[in-house]
Order: structure tokens, then C-alpha cells, then sequence
């Protein structure tokens, strides 16, 4: 059981913070943003505590963003149904496994604006979250099985991805157009490459 939780946890997390990190070194502008944001809230004292994590909307609108576009559980977690359900137009009959392609959700130009670019601005002004009732968006799933992880992920996020803008300037050791934005499908979706950029603590 613990050994499950630890698997669930890390993998994720650590992919969503990977990703955050990656487009935000590729869009120069969001990351000056973030920085701004974070140092006004955080101040000179450099204590990252839970409650100023909590006051800064453009983070995370920018970690909602990340997670749009790089679900870690793709197609979440196989479900199958224990009754015959009426889905809309279709019927699923009892005991057929369901795969939901949140990925594809979360790309469908139906539902999104431009949905290729990182654009963090779409969920500032909005509601949308990540809590499962806003189906166009679930990278934690939604429902009764929904990911229970997702309030302790949320904070490990938040406060990695404000501890490396706040406390580093970063640098590639190549042009932005190199990084390479392809991921692989293991049993989460990982970056192809891991991300290769030098931290240099801030005087
Ligand atoms: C960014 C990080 C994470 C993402 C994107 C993520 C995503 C998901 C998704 C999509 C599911 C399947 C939900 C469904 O099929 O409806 C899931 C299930 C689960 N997650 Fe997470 N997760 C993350 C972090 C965590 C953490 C930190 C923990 C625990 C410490 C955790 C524990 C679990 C467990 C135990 C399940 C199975 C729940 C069930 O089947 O009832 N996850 N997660």
C-alpha cells in the first residue's frame, strides 16, 4: 500500500515540476512574471511558507497550464463498470473496462482557445480547477476515484517550482528552440529527455 502511494506520488510530481520548469525557461516573459509574483510575495526574508504559496495566482495558473498540456496519467487510471451505463448517446454495457483520454480532453480546440500555446492566462479570472468538476480539465481524475494525492501534490508543486524562481537564476546550455518538448508513454507520460539547465543561486 505505502509502496503504491510512494509510486503514485514521486513519478507525477516530480514529471509536473520537470515540465513547469521546462516552459518556463521556453517562455522568457511567463517566467519573469512568476518571478515578479513570487519575489513581491515572498519578500526578502526567503521563508516559503504554505499561506504566501496560497496568494499567488499567476504560479499557479502556470502550474494548471503545465499540467494541461503534460498530463502525467494520460488515459488516468483503467475504470470498468459494474452496472450497464447510459453515457450520453452511447450505452456501456456492465463490466467493460474504461480508458478517458484526458490528454486529448485537455488539447480539444472545443474546449480551448489556441490550445497548443502555454498560455497560463486562460485559467486567471476562471474558476477551473483541477478538483474534478470541471471535466475539460482532470489531470487528477475525477469522481469517486479521483486522485487523493492531489492536495499534497498541489503543495509539493507550488513549492518546488516557487523555491526555483525564487532562490535561482537558471541557464540552458543551449538555444531555447533545442529543448526538446517530446514525451514518452511508460506507465506515466514522462519527458523524453530530462531537462538539462544550470541553477545559479541568487546573491
Ligand atoms: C502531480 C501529481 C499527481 C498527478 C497528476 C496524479 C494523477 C492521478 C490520476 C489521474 C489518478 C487516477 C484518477 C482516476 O482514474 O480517476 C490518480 C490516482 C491515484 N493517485 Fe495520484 N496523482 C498525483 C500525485 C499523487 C500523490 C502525491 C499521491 C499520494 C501521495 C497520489 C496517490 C494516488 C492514488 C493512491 C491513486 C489511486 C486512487 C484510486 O484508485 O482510488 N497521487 N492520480
Amino acid at each position: 500500500m505505502s509502496y503504491g502511494l510512494f509510486l503514485a506520488g514521486t513519478e507525477t510530481s516530480s514529471n509536473t515540476i520537470e515540465w513547469a520548469m521546462t516552459e518556463l525557461l521556453l517562455n522568457p516573459d511567463i517566467f519573469s512574471k512568476v518571478r515578479e509574483e513570487v519575489s513581491t510575495t515572498i519578500g526578502q526574508d526567503g521563508k516559503i511558507h504554505e499561506a504566501k504559496i496560497l496568494k499567488l495566482p499567476y504560479l499557479h495558473a502556470v502550474i494548471k497550464e503545465t499540467m494541461r498540456l503534460h498530463l502525467s496519467v494520460p488515459l488516468l487510471v483503467p475504470h470498468k463498470t459494474e452496472t450497464e451505463v447510459k453515457l450520453g448517446q452511447y450505452v456501456v454495457p456492465k463490466d467493460t473496462q474504461v480508458l478517458v483520454n484526458a490528454w486529448s480532453i485537455a488539447r480539444d480546440p472545443r474546449y480551448w482557445d489556441n490550445p497548443l500555446k502555454f498560455n497560463p492566462e486562460r485559467f486567471l479570472g476562471n474558476e477551473i480547477d483541477y478538483k474534478g468538476k470541471h471535466f475539460e480539465f482532470i489531470p487528477f481524475g475525477s469522481g469517486r476515484r479521483i486522485c487523493p494525492g492531489a492536495p499534497l501534490a498541489h503543495r509539493v508543486v507550488s513549492l518546488m517550482v516557487t523555491s526555483f524562481v525564487y532562490h535561482f537564476e537558471w541557464k540552458l546550455p543551449h538555444d531555447r528552440e533545442e529543448i526538446d518538448m517530446n514525451d514518452i508513454f511508460g506507465l506515466t507520460l514522462l519527458r523524453a529527455t530530462p531537462l538539462l539547465a544550470t541553477a545559479i543561486p541568487f546573491k
